[in-house]
């Protein structure tokens, strides 16, 4: 599937040295998987993590779901054997931590080659580079990390997400202009659906693809909000019907539900069809 217009509504992340989490991934229906040899493995569990992972991807079984192995930073004792393993692991991407600029991106291409990076942007050297970082030649998707990013700008945690907003505007910025993949971060609170589904719609309304997650939990409700609704894809398929209509009768603009749609509009529209019809391509299996 090409990697652009596949769905990324659930990105779950997976601690690399849990055995058992990383069995049961194989039959979730979440779009793609962040296994993870950073901060969800503990110090004296990296090296084994790393054996632990290698073996899981080498017996495969996680069907038409994106791999994505998250590293240790270059700067920690871990990064750099991290990064030459997973040139020998069954991935997708390689997921870099706390990128401050493109220089980080270069440092780990060195080692990975033309394996495609994603960048946690959580830093705020990151969100005042996101532009020079999305940029990368190798770049081709952002994941937000909201708790460390909390952490540096020293903010408090609010529902309506506040303090996180310039942040989340800088990198979405920066992902659109390049075509990038763009993932917001986890909602930590794991047993709050009601939560989840506040926090999921305003990433969605945002212009995120999917959320990153931490519990099987939050994967049906990250699925929901991230696909279009029935009332979006018939709405896109009266859209695209009426412009044809006008269109052959040599207007460029018609009305649908007494609003204007004009070719832009119908874009967008078929847009939401082809992400609906990703979806369910994924779900065939
Ligand atoms: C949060 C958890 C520690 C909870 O674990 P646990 O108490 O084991 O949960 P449950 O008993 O409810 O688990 C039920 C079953 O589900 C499996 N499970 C749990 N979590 C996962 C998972 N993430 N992926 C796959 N499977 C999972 C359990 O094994 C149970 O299975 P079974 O026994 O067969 O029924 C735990 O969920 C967890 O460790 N989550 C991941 C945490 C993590 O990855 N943290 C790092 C990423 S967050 C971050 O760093 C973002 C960013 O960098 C930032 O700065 O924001
Ligand atoms: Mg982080």
């Amino acid at each position: 599937m090409d990697p652009r217009q596949r769905p990324y509504r659930s990105v779950l992340y997976i601690p690399g040295s849990k055995e058992r989490a990383l069995d049961k991934a194989r039959s979730l229906p979440v779009d793609a998987i962040i296994f993870d040899l950073e901060d969800a493995v503990a110090a004296d569990e990296k090296e084994n993590a790393r054996e632990t992972l290698k073996a899981a991807l080498a017996e495969g079984g996680y069907g038409q779901k994106m791999r994505i192995v998250r590293i240790n930073g270059l700067d920690t004792p871990w990064g750099r054997a991290d990064a030459e393993a997973v040139r020998e692991m069954d991935a997708d991407v390689v997921l870099l931590p706390k990128v401050g600029s493109a220089a980080d991106v270069d440092a780990l291409a060195a080692i990975t080659g033309d394996l495609p990076i994603w960048a946690m942007m959580e830093t705020p050297r990151g969100m005042l580079n996101a532009a020079q970082i999305a940029a990368h030649p190798l770049l081709t998707g952002f994941v937000m990390g909201t708790n460390d990013l909390a952490k540096e700008l020293q903010t408090r945690y609010r529902g309506d997400r506040l303090p996180m907003m310039t942040s989340l505007g800088l990198c979405l910025l920066a992902a659109k202009a390049e075509g990038l993949i763009a993932i917001d971060g986890v909602y930590n609170a794991f047993k709050d659906d009601e939560g989840l589904a506040v926090e999921c719609a305003q990433g969605r309304d945002m212009g995120f693809d999917g959320k990153t997650l931490i519990h099987p939990a939050q994967v049906d409700i990250a699925n929901a909000a991230f696909a279009p609704s029935e009332a979006e894809i018939d709405l896109a398929r009266r859209q695209i019907a009426a412009f044809a209509e006008v269109e052959a009768s040599g207007q460029g603009v018609a009305v649908v539900d007494g609003k204007i749609v004009e070719n832009l509009h119908v874009a967008t529209a078929r847009e939401i069809l082809a992400k609906a019809e990703a979806i369910l391509a994924l779900q065939a299996g």
